[in-house]
Parts: structure tokens; C-alpha cells; sequence
């Protein structure tokens, strides 16, 4: 029976599989006479002629190809919200047009530009052998260093980073990292409640269920990853000794498809259902039917049980529109909390503390704290850049012993042009667009219904969910307090008109240029 199942199920979990095997894989090989951009030239050529001018130039205009690694495309893309946009509506297209044109090809990714683009530096607290023990088999580092897993030190070793493993260890699953734990955890308004509500699951015995499933949701590099472990560090090494199960949505499909092709997808499933807290990181990455289908049981035992589950994904669960709806609709059952990016006060702090855990190691090091406040003032984006500013930081003081601000301003020009202030704002996406329909501000974002608002809204809107990376919650409240089902449909309406309007699609380009522009 198990048999069975799992023959289907292997079928079904094929594509899960072929990507977790880049490098065994037996595939042909892309001819070498070929060159990749011809080949995407032509992709993109039948794809527009599919999609019609005006799709392709709304959704593809900015696709770009990133890497061709043997059976493996890796597209990319500017935004968070284009990259899943293409992946939810249109990855099964493009991919179906790559094996038209090459057969070989197994597998087509979608990367988000801006993390390709600046792999985190490699950490002077990491060390090189510690890539070489990777505790579990694990997928390719390719995939890994093409991934908006970059970064990501405790999820899969990778050759940039790798975490610094736990002494007390979960179950099985991805390892957990050592200093990502509470007492590393920079507290501030943009993440009070996650913490509180992190706190009181890794501190609750057995059964004590308080929010279940805690969801927990935030832009790139916000510290979900890190507080996601600091519970499990937390639980594993408390007296109660819970059982703990920490892993990557990727992680576990990638352990499901090879227990499927193993025969021993029973166990296990036996083995999940046996604990008492699940926690699960970047679950919008989890996919394929079958898959859903074996984590919506899971969710569903383990939850019906009074199994404590907790979840983070870059967005809230009502956005997840890749899941399975049951699944989706259990993880809203819960608890969902946003985290926001963090103010001055914990920019600053978090350097700090970088500093204080570096110099225990080193008691000679040491960076003035006017230099810290420049950075934290000036890297505004997320604790991912702040850390890789810090590393950067550490590294040139090495051989530049006195550092000026202007020396930290050249050295951090890659990280401070990427934070708030050259970021797409809101304000000014209102500004625009509000001046280009000829009404107010105000207007926009009050509760006036008539035609002559409502359209420019819903633009000004779909603009900044397709501009910024802010969340549909996030954008409501940035438009009057708006529900964020109200941004949902701006968005998809603005999507529909687009694809067979070329006039409105003309309008929504210009405005997008003037904005850039604007920001330039
Ligand atoms: N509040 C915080 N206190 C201390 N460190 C933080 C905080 N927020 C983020 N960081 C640090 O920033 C880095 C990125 O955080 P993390 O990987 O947890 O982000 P993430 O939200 O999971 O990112 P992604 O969306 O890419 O999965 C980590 O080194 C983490 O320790």
C-alpha cells in the first residue's frame, strides 16, 4: 500500500525531486554550440507571442536570465512580488517553452535580483570547515547560492556561510544555529508582539498551546529565521525537553520527495506526528500537490492534538495563493504577526551587540560608536545588511586601522543605496500618481467612492504592491486604513484591465518610469 502511495506520489513530487538532485541527476546536456541568451531571446520571443505584447511587458519586461547550469535556469527578476507573481501564474509557461526549445532542461527558478546581486559576505565569526560537516544530506549548493536562501546560515550549510550548530539538537530537520537564540534578539515596536508571542511558546510546557499556529510574517532579512530558532534553541534546551522539529519549507519537501523515492515515507510521517512543536521557516517556498497534501495532514494532526505549530513567510498566510487553500486556511486559524523593519534604536543596538559577541573573541577589536551610529542611521533596510555592513566593517579595520565616515560611506555605498532613502515610497507613488489623474493626495487615500478616484487608487496601489515590498497589510494602511482584501482586489483588478488595456497599460508603464525616475 505503502508502495503504492508512494509510486503515485513520486510522480506527482517528480519536479520536488529533479530540483534537489542537480547534481546526480543524469540529464542531457544543454547543446555547448547554444548560447544561453539566444536560447532566452527565443524563450522570451514565444512567450510573448503566448502571453499577448501587453502581459509580457507588464510581468516580463524586467525578467532577466541569471544562470544556465546544465538541466537548471535561473531567471531573474527585480522584486519580491514579480518573482512570486511569475512563479504562481506563469512558471509552468516558461518552463514548458525552455523544454520546448531544449529538452535537457529539467527546471526553471525565478531569483529575486537585489539577493543575487549581494550574497552575504562571509561572516569573520564563520568557519570554513564547519561547510564541509553538513549534518544532513542536503540539496545542491548551486541551488542554494542561486536561492533567496543566500544568507540564510541556519537553514543548509552553504559555502558563504555556515551556522554555528546547537548543543542541544532538535529531532531531525534543518540545524539550528547557536547565536540565534533570545538573548541575541534585539527587541523594538517593529517586533515586540512576534517576541512576546515567541517567548511564551518556548517557555510553555507541553499541551500549554497558547496561539496555534503562530504565523509569523516580514519582509527579507527581518529576523524571522532568527527568532524561529531562538524558540527551538529555547525549547530543545529546556528542562522539559520537548520534541522539537525545526525545518526550511524546501527542507521539507526535499525530505518527503526522497523519503517517497526510498520507500519510507511512513515513517516518516510516523516520526512527525510525534512531537510537540513544529516549526516551519519560509513556508512560502513549499509546493507541489502531493507535498501540500502530506503537510496539510501534518498540520491537521498535529494541530487537532494541541501540537504547538509555528510558521514565518515573507508574507501573511491570506497571500500565500501557492498553497493549497486547506492549508492556507488552517495557517489563518491561528495567529498571524508582522514584523516591520527595525528603527534607529535597534540598528544601533544590533551592531552593538555584534560588536561586544566579536570582541569576546577578540578582545583588540573595536569600532568607534560614531562610526556604528553612521551605519545604523544610513543601512535601513533590514538586520541582513546591517550585518553585512558590520562584517565589512570588521574586516577593512583589519588592514584600515582609522576609518573615516566618508572611508564607511564608500565602503557601505552598495548597502545605503539599497535602504529607505532611495527605496520606492509609498508617499511618493501617491504624490505621482495623484498629480498625473489630476486629484489630491488626500483623496486618495480618503473614502470617496466616485469613478474619478477609485481608479487612480487602485493604481496607485497595485503600483506600490508591484514597487515596494511592502505587504498588502502594510499598503492598506498606508491608503486610509484600508482592509487588506481591498489592496488584494486593487491589485488583481489593476493585473486584469492591464493584460487588455494597452492604453491603461501604456499609463501604468509611464507612471512606473516617473517613479523610478522620482527615485533615481
Ligand atoms: N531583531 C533582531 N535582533 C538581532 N538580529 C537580528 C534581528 N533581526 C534580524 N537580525 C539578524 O539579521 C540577519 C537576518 O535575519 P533572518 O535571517 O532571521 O531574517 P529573515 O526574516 O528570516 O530573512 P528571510 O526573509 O530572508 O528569510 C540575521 O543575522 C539575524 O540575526
Amino acid at each position: 500500500m505503502q508502495t503504492n502511495t508512494a509510486a503515485r506520489a513520486l510522480g506527482e513530487a517528480d519536479h520536488v525531486r529533479q530540483a534537489f538532485e542537480t547534481s546526480s541527476t543524469q540529464t542531457k546536456e544543454v547543446s555547448s554550440d547554444m548560447t544561453d541568451e539566444a536560447l532566452f531571446g527565443r524563450v522570451k520571443q514565444r512567450l510573448k507571442a503566448q502571453v499577448g505584447a501587453d502581459v509580457y511587458t507588464s510581468w516580463f519586461g524586467r525578467l532577466k536570465l541569471h544562470s544556465f547550469s546544465k538541466s537548471v535556469v535561473r531567471l531573474s527578476v527585480p522584486t519580491t512580488f514579480l518573482k512570486s507573481w511569475i512563479t504562481n501564474r506563469y512558471l509552468d509557461l516558461i518552463t514548458s517553452i525552455f523544454q520546448a526549445e531544449e529538452p535537457g532542461i529539467l527546471k526553471v527558478e525565478i531569483l529575486v535580483r537585489s539577493a543575487s546581486r549581494n550574497p552575504r559576505p562571509v561572516s569573520a565569526e564563520t568557519s570554513p570547515q564547519a561547510t564541509e560537516a553538513a549534518p544532513v544530506a542536503t540539496p545542491s549548493a548551486s541551488r542554494q547560492s542561486a536561492s533567496r536562501e543566500i544568507g540564510k546560515i541556519a537553514t543548509f550549510p552553504t559555502a558563504a556561510a555556515s551556522p554555528r550548530p546547537s548543543a542541544a539538537a532538535p529531532l531531525f530537520g534543518s540545524p539550528l544555529d547557536s547565536r540565534f537564540t533570545f538573548d541575541t534578539y534585539v527587541e523594538g515596536p517593529s517586533n515586540r508582539v512576534a517576541l512576546a508571542a515567541a517567548r511564551t511558546i518556548a517557555e510553555a510546557g507541553a499541551g500549554a498551546v497558547r496561539f496555534n499556529p503562530l504565523f509569523i510574517h516580514s519582509g527579507v532579512g527581518l529576523g524571522k529565521t532568527h527568532l524561529l530558532q531562538a524558540i527551538a534553541n529555547a525549547a530543545v534546551s529546556s528542562a522539559r525537553a520537548p520534541r522539537v522539529v525545526y525545518l526550511t519549507a524546501e527542507y521539507f519537501m526535499w525530505r518527503f520527495a526522497t523519503a517517497i523515492r526510498d520507500n519510507n515515507a511512513l515513517t516518516l510521517k510516523d516520526s512527525l506526528r510525534n512531537i510537540d512543536l513544529l516549526i516551519i521557516d519560509d513556508m512560502q517556498f513549499l509546493q507541489g500537490k502531493m507535498i501540500q497534501n502530506e503537510f496539510c495532514h501534518l498540520l491537521n494532526t498535529l494541530l487537532d492534538s494541541a501540537k504547538q505549530v509555528v510558521v514565518a513567510a515573507d508574507r501573511a498566510p491570506w497571500e500565500l495563493e501557492s498553497l493549497d487553500p486547506r492549508v492556507r486556511s488552517r495557517l489563518q486559524g491561528g495567529v498571524a504577526i508582522e514584523m516591520e523593519s527595525p528603527d534607529y534604536e535597534m540598528r544601533f543596538e544590533m551592531l552593538k551587540r555584534r560588536l561586544e559577541a566579536a570582541q569576546q573573541e577578540d578582545a583588540s577589536l573595536d569600532i568607534p560608536v560614531e562610526i556604528l551610529s553612521h551605519v545604523a542611521r544610513n543601512v535601513a533596510n533590514s538586520g541582513r545588511e546591517l550585518e553585512g555592513a558590520f562584517n565589512q566593517l570588521l574586516f577593512r579595520r583589519s588592514f584600515e586601522p582609522s576609518l573615516s565616515i566618508e572611508r564607511v560611506d564608500e565602503l557601505l555605498a552598495h548597502l545605503v543605496g539599497t535602504g529607505e532613502a532611495k527605496r520606492v515610497r509609498i508617499e511618493d507613488i501617491q504624490r505621482i500618481v495623484a498629480r498625473h489623474y489630476n486629484v489630491s493626495r488626500q483623496e486618495l487615500v480618503s473614502n470617496r467612492r466616485t469613478r474619478v478616484v477609485v481608479k487612480p487608487r487602485q493604481i496607485a496601489m497595485y503600483l506600490a504592491k508591484t514597487l515596494t515590498p511592502r505587504s498588502f497589510p502594510e499598503i492598506g494602511r498606508r491608503f486610509g486604513g484600508r482592509d487588506h482584501t481591498t489592496v488584494l482586489h486593487a491589485v488583481r483588478k489593476i493585473e486584469d484591465l492591464i493584460s487588455g488595456d494597452s492604453k491603461l497599460c501604456h499609463e501604468v508603464e509611464l507612471l512606473k518610469r516617473l517613479i523610478n525616475e522620482n527615485n533615481a
